[in-house]
């Protein structure tokens, strides 16, 4: 599952819980950004930050895994890399890649989108507030995506920061432990403090 994670929060990881049990995968790997370039409209936490927020997050299930391949290489993050680094680290695994609605979406604005299907099948999570147009979807190999229909939980990273800003709560949003985190490493500071 790759994403920015900034921060993780509960609807990344009820996605990646609902995928793991519906396909029965041995392990679902967290794959945070490095520099994810179709969100350069707006200043993204340091790589480090969000990869420790995201191993925070994960630590307690032994089915979930963090990845360091998209923050170790250089440049813009596109796909086609990952999953070209996740199947020469795994050669013989077959690679799901599980994505939300909207990112599903927007998948043939991405560097090599016709490529991506060979390399992995896609798992398109729905989420509250967004829908996977028929012909997008429809785009894709039927043999290589997935709708999964999973528990509505109505959370972005986008609110989540804004509420940190405005000094309102995000507990029970995202984890316990990146609540901690975000408090000592004062990520998303509220205006005033700035
Ligand atoms: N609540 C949710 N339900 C289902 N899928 C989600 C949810 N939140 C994020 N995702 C999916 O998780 C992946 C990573 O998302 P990302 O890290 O960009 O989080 P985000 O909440 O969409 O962030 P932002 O608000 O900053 O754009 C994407 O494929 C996204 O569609
Ligand atoms: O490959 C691309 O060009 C590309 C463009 C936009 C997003 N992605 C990937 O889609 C996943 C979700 O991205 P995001 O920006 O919604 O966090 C993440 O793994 C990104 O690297 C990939």
């Amino acid at each position: 599952m790759g994403g920015t994670f900034d921060p993780i929060h509960h609807g990344h990881l009820v996605a990646a819980s609902e995928v793991q049990a519906w396909f029965d995968l041995d392990e679902v790997v967290f794959v945070p950004t490095g520099d994810p370039w179709q969100k350069s409209d707006r200043p993204v936490s340091p790589a480090e930050d969000r990869y420790l927020m995201t191993v925070i997050a994960t630590a307690a299930n032994p089915r979930f895994n963090v990845s360091r391949v998209d923050i170790d290489r250089r440049g813009p993050t596109y796909t086609i890399d990952t999953l070209r680094d996740l199947r020469a680290a795994m050669p013989d695994a077959e690679l799901y890649f599980i994505t939300g609605a909207d990112a599903l979406a927007e998948i043939f604005t991405w560097r090599d989108a016709d490529e991506l299907f060979e390399l992995a099948r896609f798992v398109g999570c729905t989420r509250p507030g967004y829908t996977m147009d028929a012909a997008t979807l429809g785009s894709i190999p039927s043999d290589r995506v997935t709708m999964v229909e999973i528990p509505a939980l109505a959370i972005s990273s986008t609110d989540c920061r804004a509420r940190k800003q405005r000094g309102e709560p995000v507990w029970y949003l995202v984890p316990d432990g990146v609540v901690q985190y975000l408090a000592k490493h004062d990520l998303y500071p509220s205006k005033d403090q700035q």
